[in-house]
C-alpha cells in the first residue's frame, strides 16, 4: 500500500528545505566530473559539470542541468550542440580551469582539443566522450535542462574516475 506523502513518518512539513540544506545533502551524491564544450556559430565555451545522466538508450540521450547564469550559457543554447567529456582521475586540474572563473581562451588552452560530428571540442584522453546535439530543454529554477542525443561516442578502457564527493575531488582507481 502506498503511504500518503503527508503521512510518511519523520517527514518534514513540505516547503522548509532552504538553499544551503539542500546543498548539504547533495554534497553527499557522488558524481563523476564532466567537461561540457560546444562550439559553433556562437563561439566556443565550456563548464564543469556533475548534474549529467543518462535518460533512454532509444534514442541514446543524456541531461546536462546548466545554470543559465553561467557564461557558457549562451552558447550552449546558440549553439546547440554540445559535448560530455567525462574526465579521469589524472585529469582533476582540468575540472578546476572550467569550473571557475578563468577566462574562455585559457581555459581550452590548458590542454589539446579535436571536433567529431556536432563541433564541439572533443577531449580525445577523456574516460568517455558523448558527441551530441540538443535535441530539447527545459527550463526549472535557475537551471535548463538539456537532453543531448548521442552523435558518436568513445570510451576508454580500465582507466580511472575523477569524482567529486563532499565538496572535493578523489580519484577511484581502476579496479
Ligand atoms: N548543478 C550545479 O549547478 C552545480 C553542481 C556542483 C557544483 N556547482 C558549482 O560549484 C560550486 C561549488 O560546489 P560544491 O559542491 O563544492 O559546494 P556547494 O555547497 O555549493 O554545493 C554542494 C552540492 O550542491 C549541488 N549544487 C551546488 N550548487 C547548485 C546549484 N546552483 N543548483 C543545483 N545544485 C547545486 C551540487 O550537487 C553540489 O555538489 C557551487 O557553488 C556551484 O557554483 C554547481
Ligand atoms: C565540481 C563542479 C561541478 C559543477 C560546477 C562546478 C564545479 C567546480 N558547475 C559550475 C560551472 O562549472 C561554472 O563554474 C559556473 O557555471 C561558473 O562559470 P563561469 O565563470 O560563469 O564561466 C556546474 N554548473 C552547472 O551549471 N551545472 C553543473 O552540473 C555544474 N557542476
Amino acid at each position: 500500500m502506498q503511504i500518503p506523502q503527508q503521512q510518511t513518518p519523520n517527514a518534514p512539513p513540505a516547503g522548509l528545505v532552504s538553499r544551503e540544506a539542500f546543498r548539504d545533502a547533495m554534497a553527499r551524491l557522488a558524481a563523476a566530473v564532466n567537461i561540457v564544450t560546444t562550439d559553433g556559430p556562437h563561439g566556443r565555451a565550456g563548464f564543469t559539470a556533475t548534474a549529467v545522466c543518462s535518460v533512454t538508450d532509444t534514442p541514446p540521450t543524456l541531461l546536462v542541468c546548466l545554470n543559465r547564469a553561467a557564461s557558457a550559457y549562451p552558447y550552449v543554447k546558440g549553439n546547440g550542440a554540445v559535448c560530455v567529456n567525462t574526465l579521469t582521475a589524472s585529469q582533476r586540474a582540468l575540472s578546476q580551469c572550467f569550473g571557475g572563473k578563468t577566462p574562455m581562451d585559457e581555459r581550452f588552452a590548458a590542454t589539446a582539443w579535436s571536433t567529431w560530428l556536432s563541433g564541439a571540442p572533443v577531449l580525445e584522453d577523456a574516460a568517455a566522450v558523448f558527441d551530441c546535439r540538443v535535441s530539447r530543454s527545459t527550463r526549472v529554477g535557475t537551471h535548463d535542462i538539456l537532453f543531448c542525443e548521442v552523435l558518436a561516442l568513445r570510451h576508454r578502457e580500465s582507466d580511472s574516475a575523477l569524482v567529486y564527493f563532499d565538496r572535493n575531488y578523489h580519484g577511484l582507481p581502476y579496479a
